[in-house]
């Protein structure tokens, strides 16, 4: 049998699978397997040669059982109606295992943000915004950064909204620049919420982490600041890498200096005192701990046998298929899957909303705190679940995720 690539098939058997491990009626995968609503827009931009150009774009809201759809918004080439469903899918299981009040939504532009001037950039983002604020709101669906989007972008969105509201309306979207009303700490959340994971999967395995070694895929966002945390824990950042190359030394990367170089070349490839190394290459090195950082479907079943891993961190949404997953888990490998491992920026979205809806900001202190319980609570929870029901750790986050949201259908009447 061929293996499944479409990610939005994907999440369906993980739903699937969860349901019937815990024995849940039907109802339940038949309610969760499909978004409740999903929106197509064209957006048409004024080019700065003079032409208008338009680009399609998506939001798609899969659950609003427990809160507000929440999910971010991808700018990206290959974006498509079926992954974005999939990451609003994946939303809601993401914010229910860390037990944070919202459902799941994401959206996407098909569009490649690196060959657009900031002008272009900024009337899509506006446009885009404009064309889906209909469903949005901070009481409805509440917009964040993902891939090729960033704060400046979420100043756009939030800026639109406020003009056709009429009113400033910081908490219709998540991931601000801290002047307009983001969170301290959101920029480095991600990162910082799937260091607290590996740090507990290390305890837990035994490993120490000041002599671990460490490859991550994907040098954005999540990635750069998961290098720099995890090397601030002791670890030993071997090698990195972006859509342009990769960059590999043995004896370790300073990951400050990575992202400065990066940051003046656009890519990590060529770091002074390293050696290129291509993406295969990288998922299979002798390291201690791997973390995808960037894009779907990169541990498949034909990579899976070659990992070497004893930890692998999911930064990224959706980086294993199912079949690799069986593989990791009789070798051993300890998965931490992309809804317990990034679940960090969305609870800080969370807090940022929050304090957006209080109009009462809070320290990076007590932001980081927060996160750091959650995180740990509901690492704990899906650990415990992985070892009672010896299943393996991204079935068990479903387990914990599906069984509250089950919880909330039934007693709203819903099944
Ligand atoms: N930013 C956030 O708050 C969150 C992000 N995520 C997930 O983390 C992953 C990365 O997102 P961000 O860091 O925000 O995006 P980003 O846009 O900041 O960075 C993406 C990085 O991936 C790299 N990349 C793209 N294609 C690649 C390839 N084929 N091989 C290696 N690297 C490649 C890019 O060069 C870039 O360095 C995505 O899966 C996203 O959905 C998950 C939770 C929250
Ligand atoms: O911060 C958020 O609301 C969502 C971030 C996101 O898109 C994700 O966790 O995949």
């Amino acid at each position: 049998m061929s293996e499944t690539l479409n990610p939005f098939e994907i999440v369906q058997k993980e739903i699937k699978s969860a349901c019937e491990k815990l024995g849940l009626d039907n109802s339940v995968y038949e309610i969760l397997k499909e978004p409740e609503r999903v929106l197509t827009v064209s957006i048409p931009v004024k080019m700065d040669d003079g032409t208008t150009k338009t680009f399609i774009g998506f939001r798609s809201q899969h659950s609003t059982a427990i809160g507000p759809a929440k999910g971010g918004v991808r700018f990206h080439p290959n974006v498509s109606l079926d992954e974005v469903k999939a990451l609003s899918t994946w939303m809601t299981f993401k914010c229910s295992v860390v037990g944070i009040p919202y459902g799941g939504g994401k959206g996407g532009v098909i569009c490649n943000p690196k060959e657009l001037s900031k002008g272009e950039l900024e009337r899509l983002s506006r446009g885009y915004f404009k064309a889906i604020s209909p469903i949005i709101g901070p009481e409805k669906d509440i917009p964040a950064p993902d891939v090729y989007t960033n704060a400046q972008v979420m100043a756009w969105f939030m800026d639109e909204f406020s003009t056709l509201k009429g009113y400033n309306t910081p908490g219709v979207v998540t991931g601000k620049p801290i002047i307009i009303g983001g969170s301290l700490g959101r920029n480095e959340a991600t990162a910082r919420g799937a260091t607290f994971t590996i740090r507990e999967a290390a305890k837990n395995l035994g490993l120490d982490l000041t002599k671990a070694t460490v490859a991550i895929q994907g040098y954005g966002n999540a990635g750069s600041i998961a290098a720099r945390l995890l090397s601030e824990l002791g670890c030993k950042i071997v090698a990195v890498n972006d859509s342009q190359g990769g960059a590999y030394n043995p004896e370790g990367l300073d990951p400050k200096a990575v992202l400065e170089f990066k940051e003046k070349n656009k890519t990590v490839k060529g770091f002074p005192g390293s050696k290129d190394i291509s993406g295969e290459d990288l998922l299979e090195l002798d390291v201690d701990i791997l973390v995808p950082a960037a894009l779907e479907n990169v541990i498949t079943s034909k990579n899976a046998a070659n990992i070497k891993a004893k930890i692998v961190g999911e930064c990224a949404n959706g980086p294993t298929t199912p079949e690799a997953d069986k593989v990791l888990y009789e070798n051993g490998v300890l998965v931490i899957p992309d809804i317990l491992c990034n679940a960090g920026g969305v609870t800080v979205s969370y807090f940022e909303w929050v304090q957006n809806l209080m109009n009462f900001y809070w320290t990076e202190e007590e932001v980081n705190t927060r996160l750091e319980h959650i995180m740990v609570k509901a690492f704990n929870e899906v650990y415990k679940m992985h070892k009672d029901y010896k299943v393996n750790m991204r079935e068990a986050a479903y387990m914990v995720s599906i069984k509250r949201i089950a919880d909330a259908m039934k007693v709203r009447g819903w099944i």
